[in-house]
């Protein structure tokens, strides 16, 4: 083949790829419209057996055209979240008005190439409007500029799927005077990052935030001779790295790349799903619409008597409502004491939940919402 029969070949490629994404954007369009039936009709945005049928004949046509199921799945899964997800934060948009701004300045943590900057694009992506991004030097200091004023919200890592709960964040929204306003999931996907040239055995110093440290704590076991230094977030140990000599940092292959550092070994974390959750938080809780699935995270110290914590949770059983997540954590200044994290698939407009709610009082000495807001883990429908 000359180079002119794959430069031709090539312009043809570039031709589809560039009719595929005029489709996709007219077919969000589309859906756009649709949302508009399901507000004024009051129907939930997500229709699974709307999306299973569609998929069940998307894959018999595709198989005649010579695609397999395996590829038509995976690429309709992406065109369906994308497309129910921006249904979703538009219907949002549009129950709360006032959060519509033409910027938001978002604290997180770190700066170019954290991992919470990739979760922050990933959000905000969704949603119009600049985003002006403030990153911060710890966690506490993204709950404050949110607090004062200084940023209209705050981006905050809560679990990761190998180091689980990140306990500094349960802590800190303790006191945290703000409210959850929205969660994201991004996949983490850890890389030992180094200057051009050094080789893994030339490694003698690792530079990361403890939460890398954590996820990847195999791959560490397995390395003789190497020391840690704690950074107080990814970019800053990517900076580190790119300074010194027999020395790595572990980060995304992106953040690498953008300050010059090579991928010498990558897939680290302990486990190979390694996904982190995101909440975002702002100053003032959100409406949520009863058409989205929603989350409602609460924090509550239960009564000292046997049994309270059971009793409580008896209230969530007895109104049908799913709990998807438990967590204690220690009182500051009051050894032995604990307050307990639930995250409830609730939304505080629903009158049984507010039912639920009144009902936990009696079980709980305080109780304190954190915040109702859209769940953003939708599970695919799965055809056969
Ligand atoms: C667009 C719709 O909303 C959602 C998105 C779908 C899609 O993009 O095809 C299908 C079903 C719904 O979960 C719809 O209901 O048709």
């Amino acid at each position: 083949m000359t180079q002119d029969t794959l430069d031709a070949l090539r312009t043809e490629i570039n031709e589809i790829d560039s009719e595929l994404l005029v489709l996709l954007a007219k077919r969000r369009r589309i859906s756009h419209g649709v949302l508009e039936y399901k507000i004024n009709n009051n129907k939930p945005i997500r229709d699974e057996e709307r999306e299973l049928a569609l998929l069940e004949k998307l894959i018999r046509y595709g198989k005649s055209l010579g695609l397999d199921q395996f590829y038509i799945n995976n690429v309709f899964q992406v065109i369906l979240e994308d497309s129910v997800l921006n249904q979703q934060a538009l219907l949002q948009k549009s129950l709360n008005p006032d959060t519509v701004n033409d910027t938001h300045r978002v604290a997180y943590l770190g700066g170019q190439g954290s991992y919470s900057q990739l979760a922050c694009h990933k959000y905000f992506s969704r949603r119009p409007g600049k985003v002006v991004e403030m990153g911060c030097q710890s966690f506490e200091d993204i709950t404050n500029s949110v607090e004062k004023g200084k940023a209209d919200f705050g981006i905050l890592p809560i679990e990761n799927t190998s180091s689980g709960s990140i306990n500094e964040v349960f802590d800190l929204m303790q006191h945290a005077q703000v409210s959850i306003v929205g969660e994201v999931t991004h996949s983490v996907e850890h890389c030992l990052l180094a200057k051009s040239g050094i080789e893994l055995k030339d490694v003698k110093k690792i530079y990361a935030h403890p939460q890398p440290f954590a996820q990847c704590s195999r791959f560490l076991q397995s390395l003789a001779d190497v020391t840690h230094e704690t950074c107080d977030s990814t970019s800053s140990a990517i900076k580190a790295a790119a300074e010194c000599d027999q020395s790595a940092a572990i980060g995304s292959a992106q953040a690498g790349r953008s300050q010059g550092l090579e991928v010498i070994k990558s897939e680290l974390a302990n486990q190979a799903e390694n996904h982190s959750r995101f909440i975002v938080v702002a100053r003032k809780p959100l409406q949520v619409s009863t058409q989205i699935p929603t989350k409602t995270s609460l924090i509550m110290a239960t009564k000292q008597h046997v049994g309270s914590l059971a009793d409580a949770l008896m209230v969530f059983k007895e109104n049908s409502i799913n709990m998807t997540k438990l967590e204690s954590r220690p009182v500051p200044g009051n050894p032995w004491e604990e307050v307990f994290y639930v995250d409830l698939q609730a939304n505080i407009a629903d009158p049984q939940v507010q039912k639920a709610l009144e009902a936990l009082k009696e079980h709980t000495q305080t109780v304190r919402i954190l915040g109702c807001y859209q769940s953003e883990s939708l599970k695919a429908v799965e055809p056969i």
